[in-house]
């Protein structure tokens, strides 16, 4: 096993994740510490303008260099926040566009920077090998759910709210199917901070005061997205024009009616097995008004992954700790059940200039 750390900064655009894991890309042994460092307002705002501009955005834009290099910088204060002696680096980057259509995913962070700052090695670039395989890009976290879930009864589902949420399916034979499955949290988050000026409905207080409106969440659950097969995956703002159908609710519906649509997403999903219980992690988690409405409209069991001992706030974080070695190792980080891609594919790329040849023997040792 190698030491690595994992960094995540998750479409909610709410911090950076950072989290020590030994693994070698297959068993995983034991967490080290986790950190999160939240993004400064004026650095969250400048993301989100570019995410909003992404698609038209040329890769040397001024605005957009100078928020990857800031955001690289926040990574490295990350994994010095951890102060723990790593020998690898998963980095994940920022994602400001998700067209798995156009073939593109795109997540900005300087890697190189990254492992200068450091002195390890960085493994990155996870979801390109996949789209050119024929892939989504995305989930990529399903071969971690499957590696942790080791052990525990199945068959079972994984579901992540985080930004978008997306959902793992660990079928009792080992079968694995994963995909997107709807907004998570980023409506929610916007309406917020639109009526209230806080990025999230914290602990659903907003959404737990209103009234689901039937005939918007309807309209809602209309969006072809809903009708496609999985494996499939969504950008960060797939539902953004729906939220002109919430204009004419008070703050309070239009909360309980997006919690109500991220709820009944979940439960539109086709399943090819029941569950014997969903595990929920992600922020999502948090907010009771999802968990209750997922527990009610599932009529399943419906836990935070607490409650089989996983850190749920930072186990995207450990993922890409994860698949940075299985990277290393040529190992797949994708399936064509995971992600649609033609065959298991492997991926990322290894950032080590600059650094000198003791730094990077962990990258043999991982090969051997
Ligand atoms: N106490 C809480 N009450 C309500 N919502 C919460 C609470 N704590 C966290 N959240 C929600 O969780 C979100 C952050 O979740 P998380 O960190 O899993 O997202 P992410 O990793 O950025 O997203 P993704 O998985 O899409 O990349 C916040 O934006 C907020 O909406
Ligand atoms: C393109 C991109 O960054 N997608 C994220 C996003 O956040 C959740 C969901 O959408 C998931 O598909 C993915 O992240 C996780 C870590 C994944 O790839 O599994």
């Amino acid at each position: 096993m190698v030491r690595v750390i994992g960094l995540m900064s998750g479409t909610s655009l709410d911090g950076v994740d950072a989290a020590g894991i030994e693994t070698d890309g297959v068993a995983v042994g034991a967490a080290g510490p986790t950190v999160t460092i939240p993004f400064p307002p004026e650095l969250r705002a400048r993301t989100r303008a570019i995410l909003d501009r992404a698609g038209n955005l040329p890769g040397n834009d001024r605005e957009l260099l100078a928020a990857e290099r800031d955001l690289t910088l926040l990574h490295v204060a990350a994994v010095r926040a951890l102060d723990w002696p790593a020998e690898l680096i998963g980095f994940h980057g920022q994602t400001i566009l998700h067209r798995p259509a156009e073939r593109r995913s795109w997540q900005i962070g300087d890697a190189a920077l990254l492992a200068l700052e450091t002195g390890v090695p960085v493994v990155h670039d996870f979801r390109s090998a996949d789209l050119a395989a024929g892939g989504e890009g995305a989930p990529l976290v399903p071969v971690f759910h499957q590696a942790l879930a080791r052990g525990l009864a199945h068959p079972l589902a994984v579901l992540n709210i985080g930004g978008v949420a997306n959902v793992s399916l660990i079928g009792a034979d080992g079968a694995l199917l994963a995909c997107d499955v709807g907004p998570g949290n980023a409506l929610l988050d916007d309406w917020a901070m639109r009526h209230t000026g806080v990025p999230c409905d914290r602990d659903g207080a907003l959404a737990r005061a209103g009234r689901v409106d039937a005939a918007v969440l309807a309209r809602l659950m209309g969006d072809p997205f809903f009708a496609r097969p999985a494996p499939k995956s969504l950008d960060r703002l797939a539902f953004h024009r729906a939220m002109d159908l919430l204009a004419p609710l008070s703050p309070a519906d239009g909360a309980a009616t997006l919690a109500a649509f991220t709820v009944r997403a979940v439960a539109s999903l086709p399943l090819p097995f029941q569950p014997c219980r969903w595990l929920v992690c992600g922020g999502g988690r948090h907010n009771p008004v999802l968990m209750d409405g997922l527990r009610e409209t599932l009529g399943a069991v419906v836990e935070p992954v607490e409650d089989v001992g996983w850190d749920g706030d930072a186990l995207e974080a450990q993922c890409f700790g994860f698949l940075a070695a299985r990277a290393v190792r040529g190992l797949p980080l994708s399936f064509p059940g995971t992600t649609g891609a033609g065959r298991p594919v492997s991926g990322g790329r290894v950032a080590q200039q600059g650094l000198p040849v003791a730094a990077t023997r962990v990258l043999e040792r991982l090969r051997r």
